[in-house]
């Protein structure tokens, strides 16, 4: 094992909070300000086998940030960390702190549930509640935490959820049909949509298009240029043209010959395609590799 792999969940000490890095940006029409999300010196093992090395990342408020690199580098297991599943695997550990807003997510006095609210998740394969009406997935979240609310409030939270989501005009007239009667695309802007009926800061999106056509990929794309203006968002993905379409700025993830997997650059998506600073990267995001 590791001689440093000291440590098991929760990892990171109480600790007062940190200011944000910057002023939060106000959110639109009143709604929460726009959060920040900082990984500092993120290492994750996996039983002995230690599969990410001091990762550091600020994921900028109401920016998109799109995590890419070759198969088994560890941009999955990094963003699991950003929302506590990591731990839901046994053998996992975790060292390094990840503070939304300068809070660490990952102070024992926090409750684990109030970390996954406030950071949410999309998977790389659409999971609706098959056979719930799409309108009672969408609400599924508040009947989870338990947030009771009246008929009037929760119609508006539909809409509003499945307007963002990009979903609304094609199910307005079929809400009580069953989520699982809807295509892969539709599918995954409902499982968008029940995410964003608990207000999360921010939206972590694993592959979310990876089994989608390039149809449901355009309009899942436009909705998350929508939800950046009151999510932030961080995406896998391993099609560098949605990275170059969607993101505002890239992380490339490395794990060279079984080392464990490091940030090898970030920055501005852009220059990171136009001009990255590490040859491996232009390897990369020029398809030379991976
Ligand atoms: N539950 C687990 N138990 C043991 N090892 C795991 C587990 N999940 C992931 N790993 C290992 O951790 C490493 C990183 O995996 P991870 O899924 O984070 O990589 P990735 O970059 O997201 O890969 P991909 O692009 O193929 O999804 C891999 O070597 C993988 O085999």
């Amino acid at each position: 094992m590791d001689t440093d792999a000291t440590s098991v969940l929760p990892a990171v000490p109480a600790a007062p909070s940190l200011p944000a890095g910057r002023p939060a940006a106000p959110g639109p029409g009143g709604a929460a300000p726009l959060a920040e999300l900082v990984a500092r010196d993120i290492t994750a093992w996996f039983g002995q086998r230690k599969v990410l090395d001091r990762v550091s990342l600020t994921m900028p408020a109401g920016g998109i940030t799109a995590l890419i690199g070759p198969s088994g580098c560890g941009k999955s297991t990094f963003l699991r960390i950003l929302n506590r599943m990591h731990e839901l695997v046994p053998s996992a550990q975790l060292a390094g702190e990840v503070r939304l807003d300068g809070e660490d997510i990952y102070d024992p006095a926090k409750r684990l549930i109030d970390a996954r609210r406030a950071i949410g998740m999309v998977f790389q394969k659409p999971n609706p509640f098959p056979a719930m009406s799409i309108r009672e997935n969408v609400l599924a979240g508040l009947r989870l935490t338990g947030t009771r609310a009246p008929r009037s409030v929760k119609d508006d939270l539909v809409e509003s959820c499945l307007t963002k989501g990009g979903l609304w005009q094609e199910v307005k007239d079929r809400l009580d049909s069953p989520g699982g009667g809807l295509s892969g695309g539709q599918q995954q802007r409902l499982c968008i949509a029940r995410s964003l009926a608990i207000k999360p800061r921010v939206l972590l999106m694993d592959e979310p298009c990876s089994a989608l056509d390039p149809t449901s990929t355009r309009v899942i794309e436009e909705t998350m240029h929508e939800l950046a203006r009151e999510v932030t968002i961080v995406i896998v993905t391993h099609n560098m043209q949605q990275a170059a379409r969607v993101s505002s700025q890239c992380a490339f993830f490395l794990a060279s010959h079984g080392t464990p997997g490091v940030i090898v650059e970030h920055g501005d998506t852009r220059a990171m395609f136009e001009s990255p600073r590490d040859e491996r990267t232009s390897d990369y995001v020029n398809g030379r590799f991976g």
